[in-house]
């Protein structure tokens, strides 16, 4: 949940901001990274980087390497099959160290198909010795949350029926027949699967630390296919399931927090079996386990980016990617405004402020173990290897940097406490929502207004005067009437509520204004002058 509030002269007024909570049971789309379950009161906490890295320039191995997997295509020939016979398997001596992390979300591993290109992908850097992270194949964790809710209401005999459960079967069959596997790959865990449905089935009740262990499936399919498919090809794999590796986390069932010790215990069991056998790691992204209870906990929708950056800080990794299905982390949300271009750098504060309003593109947690361990973050394309995209880091060139990207959050809810009496009250907001408006309703006049969205400007506050003018200017010019505005202690995002109805229009025009007309090179030429 999270709170912005503000403050104003007497009477004193106090408007606290919350989204509606995340939910990893929501099994839509919209139940997607809700920003982590605490309350939260204003802006994240500086960053604190000690030291930076290189990116390198690996982009045009990729392109080229990319271009070779289509050629093989182009003969008939599986690119991914076709790399590792060129490159004689991939040369995984014990003297060479684990390098990069390469994680691929759900839509890159979505089909055999996929997981050949992604193999290509990895094969396309030789001299690279990736830990690979994989999520669940497309919306497999869409389709367990489902078939999980029906399975509480359909009795033990039609859980063979529930739709879902027969789509995640087939893709997952269909998977390992196209690329030629076993079929014992998968049998047990399919197996398994059916058992725990007809067990939610039989007990009529799904509770958060079943559902976590339900959605596990999802990852430990994923991660073993794509296992048995690098080995069939002739690249030594290994596959781990991260619950089993060191990922310890804290018993919140739905959105664990990643514990301390995770790090040193990740790092000595990858690297350890790597300087013994190496094999390419295949990690599954997504999952923990709780430290009190032992069972498998998940670290929020999207936790697999954060699987990523906790293994790259453990073993000390040169670069940590993350493979989507866009160019990169992108000027706003490319289904709300398709214009989206794509930001080429942003600094580890930026992306962690993006993600925390709201940019489903990355886990709002998964920058700090990348800040903490100073290891750059590549976002880059599965579909789209050749551009270039967004290159994360502690420091970047600010000089020039008017607005970076845009946020929206909807289906906020809006606290209005109107109150003479608050001067010296402290400690309410450390509860609850609930508890602070009981409390709140003791001292003040309440409101709760419901159906409003944040627009988050995330770009350099030093320009705040500007950016703010220039937003104001675009807003009005829409009709529209901003009813909060908090910039908090934040160096790179200043936000504004407006009501939800009007929040993909704001958007548009926000975008048009600042990063496609004319009128953004006097914004910049003044920003310029300034500094
Ligand atoms: N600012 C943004 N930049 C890029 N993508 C965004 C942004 N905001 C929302 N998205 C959405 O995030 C999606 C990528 O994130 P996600 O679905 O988690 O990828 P993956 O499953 O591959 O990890 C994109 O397809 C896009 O629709
Ligand atoms: N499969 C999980 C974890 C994840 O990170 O997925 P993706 O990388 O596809 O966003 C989810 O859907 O939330």
């Amino acid at each position: 949940m999270a709170i912005a509030l503000r403050f104003a002269a007497a009477p004193l007024r106090l408007r606290l901001v919350s989204p509606a909570p995340p939910a990893i049971g929501g099994a839509g789309d919209g139940g997607r990274r809700g920003g982590g379950g605490a309350a939260r009161i204003g802006v994240l906490g500086r960053a604190r980087c000690r030291r930076r890295r290189g990116g390198g320039g690996r982009l045009e191995v990729a392109a080229a390497a990319a271009d070779d997997s289509a050629r093989c295509r182009a003969k008939g020939v599986g690119a991914a099959a076709a790399a590792a016979e060129t490159l004689g398997g991939i040369g995984v001596g014990g003297g060479d160290q684990l390098s990069v992390v390469m994680k691929f979300g759900g839509s890159s591993v979505s089909s055999a198909a996929r997981m050949r290109e992604v193999a290509g992908l990895i094969l396309a850097f030789p001299e690279e010795r990736p830990v690979v992270v994989l999520s669940a194949m497309g919306k497999t964790t869409n389709l367990l949350l489902l078939a999980g809710e029906k399975a509480v209401g359909c009795g033990v005999i039609r859980v063979s029926e529930i739709e879902e459960w027969n789509l995640i079967k087939d893709l997952h069959i269909k998977t390992v027949e196209e690329l030629a596997l076993p079929r014992s790959v998968i049998h047990t865990m399919l197996d398994e699967l059916e058992q725990l449905l007809k067990g939610i089935a039989m007990m009529k009740e799904l509770t958060l630390r079943t559902t976590d262990y339900l959605v596990s499936f999802g990852e430990c399919m994923s991660t073993r296919i794509f296992a048995a498919y690098l080995n069939k090809i002739g690249v030594k794999a290994r596959q781990y399931d991260a619950f089993d590796i060191g990922f310890i986390t804290t018993d919140d069932f739905g959105n664990a927090d990643i514990l301390e010790a995770t790090y040193p215990a990740v790092a000595k069991r990858l690297h350890g079996d790597w300087i013994r056998d190496p094999a390419i790691p295949i990690v599954t992204g997504f999952l923990g386990k709780g430290w009190k209870s032992g069972a498998v906990t998940t670290l929020g929708r999207g936790g697999s980016d954060l699987t990523a950056t906790t293994i790259g800080k453990a073993l000390g990794l040169r670069e940590i990617q993350v493979w989507k299905d866009v160019d990169g982390v992108l000027t706003c949300d490319p289904n709300i405004y398709p214009n989206a271009t794509t930001v080429p750098y942003l600094t580890f504060e930026e992306a962690a402020e993006l993600a925390y309003f709201g940019a489903q593109v990355l886990h709002p947690q998964s920058m700090r173990p990348a800040r903490e361990g100073d290891i750059p973050v590549r976002v880059k394309n599965s579909y789209n290897p050749k551009a270039p995209g967004t290159l994360i880091t502690k420091q970047r060139e600010m000089d020039k940097v008017v607005l970076t990207s845009i946020v929206l959050k909807s289906n906020v809810t809006m606290l209005d406490i109107v109150s003479t009496r608050m001067l010296g009250q402290f400690g309410f907001l450390a509860k609850e929502l609930d508890h602070v408006v009981e409390e709140l309703e003791k001292i003040a006049v309440v409101h709760l207004l419901q159906q409003r969205a944040i627009i988050s400007l995330i770009g350099n506050v030093r320009r705040s005067s500007l950016i703010l003018e220039k937003a104001f200017q675009v807003l009005r010019k829409s009709g529209v009437n901003v009813q909060m505005i908090s910039q908090g202690a934040s160096k790179v995002n200043m936000s504004l509520i407006v009501h939800d109805s009007e929040a993909k229009q704001c958007i548009k025009a926000l975008h048009q204004a600042f990063f496609e007309d004319d009128v953004l090179t006097e914004v910049e030429e003044e920003a310029l002058h300034m500094s």
